[in-house]
Formats: structure tokens, sequence, C-alpha cells
């Protein structure tokens, strides 16, 4: 059976500690940041160690139907050929639920000469873009998203602008990465300022900077809060992208769970995306603190809070609202799936989270059929349950192809049993 046709699947615990060598696809923020500024960029880059995943493969969709040539040489390789400016593209621009696409593309879009409708599938459709939308007007941008979430029509005018924009990026720190990076298109200098509460995972942000002084632009983040674009745009560049932090987690919480020792291939410290942070967590297993702040690792909750089931003592996850609008609410799935393993396990306190740990459910058998929202993440994580419980089920396995396609086949070379249900 592929990959592809899976149905339901139930993962037999494993008899002993989990031993080999997997190395994580390709990070899905970096090469989402590395297509867009390559096709902003004149000329052909190439970027190796990319993510061939389902949110890769519709931002490539996207910018080839804005007249960007994008070919994929190999498994791991994309070839990008602009003109370095984007064409209005003939019909709406489809992101199924990429967070990435829909909030870069939709800053982006400004900078094309004629109009661009952003959207996405029925999840997206819920993921608020109205910071973003009121940022883009107070360029002096036309875009509307009458819901407040997509679709976004953009009326593009072949520039982004100059000045100051001020953004609240308290939902998403994908608001700023997408003002950041379309900035170098601007016709003077772009000062891009934080409003609101702090953004939680700062680090993207980082990223952002450091994918857009690959590609050549100027950036000086002036203060913890403001950053300055110079009208640079952008060169072509060859570009490799490091593998995916946030796919990695699944990998080491295998391996403390199993009191394994999985070969990444790549050592924790070489990371510089922001879900790195939870290595130093998942290596305290099983004597996790008390309480853990999730906000500058916000995708790596759910690996942290399977894993804390089978912790010591019970664990709290704050600093995390924004969980509840990512691929579906994060808070409430998680500890709803958790409790339909044992009554409990998960509870929400306000926008806490919070594990009522219990090592003895290792050995268990618990039978649960555990509903995935459509979301990778709550797949993944709940997978490493059945690495430890007998009788876990996940529901919808084909999610995980949002940034982790080999997912399941990457379990089995690890010798775990993942069979249909
Ligand atoms: O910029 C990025 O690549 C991302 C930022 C985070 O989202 P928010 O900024 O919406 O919290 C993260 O959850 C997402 O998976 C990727
Ligand atoms: C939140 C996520 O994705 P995005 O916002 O890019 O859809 C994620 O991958 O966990």
């Amino acid at each position: 059976m592929t990959t592809n046709s899976l149905r339901a699947v139930t993962i037999v615990p494993p008899q002993g500690p989990l031993y080999g060598r997997v190395t994580p696809p390709g990070s899905k923020s970096i090469t989402n940041r590395a297509l867009l500024l390559a096709a902003l960029a004149k000329g052909r880059s190439v970027l190796t160690g990319a993510l061939k995943s389902k949110d890769t493969i519709l931002m490539s969709a996207a910018l080839r139907q804005m007249g960007v040539e994008v070919n994929e040489p190999n498994e791991t390789t994309f070839e990008v050929i602009s003109s370095g400016r984007l064409k209005a593209p003939g019909k709406p621009l489809f992101l199924g639920n990429a967070g990435t696409a829909v909030r870069f593309l939709t800053a982006a879009a400004a900078t094309v000469d004629g109009a661009v409708i952003v959207d996405g599938d029925e999840h997206m459709r819920k993921r608020p873009i109205a910071p973003l939308v009121a940022a883009l007007r107070s360029l002096g941008i036309v875009a509307n998203a009458p819901t407040d979430c997509p679709p976004v029509t953009i009326q593009g005018r072949g520039s982004f602008g100059s000045g100051r924009v001020e953004i609240d990026a308290g939902l998403s720190s994908q608001y700023v990465s997408a003002l950041l990076m379309a900035a170098p298109l601007g016709d003077g200098p772009i000062e891009i300022a934080l409003t609101g509460p702090d953004i939680g995972a700062r680090g993207y942000v980082n990223l952002t900077v450091a994918a857009m002084k690959a590609f050549g632009a100027e950036v000086d983040q002036k203060d913890e809060a403001t950053w300055f674009v110079l009208p640079t745009g952008y060169h072509a560049t060859d570009f490799a992208i490091e593998p995916d932090a946030s796919a990695a987690t699944y990998l080491w919480a295998a391996s403390a769970l199993t009191g394994g020792d999985i070969d990444l291939g790549v050592p924790m410290e070489a990371f510089t995306q922001p879900d790195a942070e939870a290595a130093r967590y998942i290596s305290m297993f099983p004597n996790l603190p008390p309480v853990i702040d999730g906000s500058q690792m916000q995708d790596a909750v759910p690996t942290l809070a399977v894993l804390a089931a089978f912790n010591k003592t019970p664990v709290r996850f704050v600093g995390i609202s924004n969980l509840r609008v990512k691929e579906c609410d994060r808070i409430s799935a998680v500890a709803t799936e958790l409790s339909r393993i044992r009554p409990g396990l998960g509870t929400e306190e306000g926008d806490d989270l919070v594990v009522a740990s219990d090592p003895s459910l290792a050995g268990q058998t618990l039978p649960a059929d555990i509903e995935t929202y459509a979301d990778h993440r709550i797949a993944m994580s709940f997978a490493l349950a059945g690495l430890k419980i007998n009788g876990i089920t996940i529901l919808d396995p084909d999610c995980v192809g949002k940034t982790y396609p080999g997912y399941w086949d990457a379990l089995r070379s690890l010798k775990v049993d993942v069979k249909p249900a």
C-alpha cells in the first residue's frame, strides 16, 4: 500500500527502543519563503533540500499561475526562473490550508499589476487575515476580505509603496513575514512596526529576515518591534534549505518515548527554526517541567503534549492562544483526543492546555480512534501515543501530506508496524 492510499491506520507499539536513521524532509517554512523570494528575484535560483508536500506544491503552483517558471529536477530541488515580477493570474490562487502561502502571497500580490484573489479551503476560510489586509490598506493598496478570512481580493498596483506600516501580529507572525518579504519591491524604504501584543514565534520573523538577506535584501531591525527595509528588490541565488524542525520533533519524541536513538543526520543545534527549542524539553522527558511556555515553538506543542501524557508529573502549556487559529483549534483538538484515550487526560483551562500525565499508560490497551481535524500535526503527534499504548488508530492519516508525506514510511523504516485499521 502506498502512503497516498491510506485510510485509517493503527500503530502497533514496538517491543523495544527505536533505532535507525531518518532525515526529516526540508523545512516547510523555509521552502515557502525561498520559493517566493526566488520568484521575486530576476534570474535563476536553485533551491536544494526543499520540501515537496502539499503546502509547497500549492505555493509553487500559485507562482506558476503568476508567470514564474518552477521546475523540479529531483525530489528535493526546485529550480525557479523569474523575470522578478509576478503577473496577474487568470483565476483565483487556491492555497488549501497553507498559512504561509496564503499570508505571504496576499502581501506579494500587491506588487502584481492587476487583480489577485487569494483563497483556500474551508479550514483556511476560518483563519483570520484581517490585520494583514488592514496593513496593506494603510499602504494605499486596495485589498478586501469581507469575512476577515480568505478569500482576499488584492488590486495590485505593481509596487508595494513606501513609508511606515503598522501591523498587529498577535494572531500570526506570518503577517509580519509577509510584509517584510514584499517590502524590497517598494518604491522607497518601508518601515514595518508592530502594534498590539508581542508576536509569538518571533523566530519565524528571524527566519524571514535571514532568507531575505540571502536573496540580496537589505533589512535592518531597529528595535524589537521595528524593521526597516530598503527598495533593493531581490537577486536570484542558489539556496540550501535545512530539514524541518517541526517534523524533527516527532522523531526526537519517538526516541525519548521508546528509550531509543533515532539519528536525524543533523545535530539539534544545527536548526535555525523556532521549533528546535522543543528538543531541549524532549531531552528532559520523563521529567518535563510543570509549566511549558509554547509561544516560541507553537507547532511543537501537540508533540510535547502527547509526550507529556507519559511524563512523571502533569504539564500545563501556556502562551499558546493562537493555536486556536492554526489548521484546526489545536488546544481543543489535543485536549479532546487525549481524553478520548483516557477521560481527563487533556483539559482546556482558558487558553491553557493541561495534560494530566500518567506513566502507567505505557503498555496498556486503550482503543481510541483519533480524529485528526484534517490537521497533520494532530495525526503525527498522536501516532506517538501509539508507540506506547495498544489500540491507537489515526483516522485520515493522509493529512500528514501537508508537510511530511513520508511520515508513515519513516515510522515503518524504524520497524514500527503501521497497519491498516
Ligand atoms: O512563518 C512560518 O513559517 C510559520 C509561522 C507560524 O505560524 P503563525 O505565525 O501563524 O503563528 C507556524 O505556526 C507556521 O507553521 C509556520
Ligand atoms: C500552523 C501550521 O501551518 P501554516 O500556518 O503554515 O498553515 C503548521 O504547519 O503547523
